[in-house]
């Protein structure tokens, strides 16, 4: 039986006693992206949520907001259609900030997606990412792993590290071989601006406890998830996550116009702020890439406002009823069994 929806879209809530319906039966599934402050980044979300559009996705795109993004950014996305939730930062031990590239260490908030558990499975995507092919495939990868790209250690960025100082490369594991005296070949490593993966209170209670006793790094919770999830970290090919410094780095993995996501992640090459003038930015493959995403972000009619279908009561009432959860006036109750 499907739950019973609230048959008027402009159904106004008297009753103070909360209404019980039916949760839906299907366990939900969404993207979801991180937004941290008051600059430009929403730009990048805005540019995201129309190329899910694009593509067509079934899914709709969580944005997970800091406590310091404004308003009017806030608007902004809850216009473009996507379900904005406000988290707590998180940060590593107070003491031991230092280590951690100072940039990223805002990122460790990203953690707080773990405890989304009304979603079943979901898609972690940078704001900074674009979507330029159906990928809801993804989401029926197998249960119980953890899915990202291979990240490459060939940029400056890598310059701490011993891979990069012998050359060593995961994405050409047999150019410079691993030396023995370095110990074990260093673990398959993702880059953390794109990933499959299951919410759950028990993963996110014990990354929070662990991350408490875990000294950070440069590449802070990037580093930190792929200690957390190195055993049950499964690669997905480039195509899924194309991280720019791959395009010089390993041209022989990957044909930029077969890229079904590419993570503008390079200096210089976010494209909402591109100019030209970092090195590697002259390249007419990233320019080309950049006015890929400007010709999404500039499409009008893929702004929500002009795709919301005004019949589709049911997915019109559903988001009310989200909405209406999300106040408290309305909570689901598991519907009965089949039985
Ligand atoms: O000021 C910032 C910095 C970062 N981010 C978010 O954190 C992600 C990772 O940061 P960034 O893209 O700078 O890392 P990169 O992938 O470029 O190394 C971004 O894509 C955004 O989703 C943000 O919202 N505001
Ligand atoms: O906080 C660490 C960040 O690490 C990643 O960015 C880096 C990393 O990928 C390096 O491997 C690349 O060399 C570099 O270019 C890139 O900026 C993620 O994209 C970002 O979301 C975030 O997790």
């Amino acid at each position: 039986m499907s739950p019973n929806f609230i048959s008027s879209k402009a159904a106004t809530v008297t009753s103070k006693v909360p209404i019980q319906v039916r949760a839906p039966s299907t366990p939900k599934r969404a993207y979801i992206t991180f937004l941290a402050g008051n600059g430009d980044y929403v730009k990048g979300v805005v540019g995201l949520a129309k190329g899910l559009r694009k593509v067509k996705s079934k899914y709709p795109l969580v944005v997970a907001v800091l406590p310091d993004v404004p308003e009017d950014h806030r608007k902004i996305l809850l216009d473009q259609g996507c379900i904005v939730k406000e988290i707590e930062p998180v940060y590593p031990p107070e003491n031991q900030t230092q280590f951690a590239m100072a940039y990223y260490v805002i990122n460790y908030s990203k953690l707080r997606i773990w405890k989304f558990v009304d979603y079943s499975k979901m898609i972690y995507l940078d704001g900074d990412i674009q979507v330029f092919d159906h990928i809801d495939h993804l989401f029926d990868l197998e249960d119980g792993y953890f899915y990202a790209v291979m990240d490459c250690f060939c940029e400056k960025t890598w310059s701490h590290t011993p891979q990069y100082k012998i050359g060593y490369c995961q994405q050409c594991p047999n150019k410079v071989q691993w030396p023995a005296h370095l110990g074990p070949k260093p673990p398959l490593y993702f880059n953390a601006g794109m990933f499959v993966y299951e919410p759950s209170l028990t993963v996110y209670n014990d990354l929070l406890a662990t991350l408490q006793v875990t000294p950070p790094t440069p590449f802070a919770e990037q580093d930190y998830l792929n200690m957390f999830f190195r055993d049950i970290y499964r690669p997905i090919p480039t195509i899924y996550n194309l991280v720019m410094a791959m395009l010089w780095r390993h041209p022989e993995n990957i044909d930029p116009e077969k890229a079904k996501v590419v993570h503008y992640c390079a200096a210089g090459s976010k494209p909402w702020r591109f100019t030209g003038k970092e090195e590697n930015m002259d390249r007419e493959d990233i320019k080309k890439l950049v006015a890929k995403w400007w010709n999404i972000y500039n499409d009008k009619s893929l702004d929500y406002a002009n795709v919301v279908d005004a019949d589709d009561d049911e997915r019109v009432a559903l988001e009310l009823l989200a909405a209406l959860a999300e106040t408290g006036y309305v909570h689901y109750v598991n519907a009965p069994s089949a039985a």
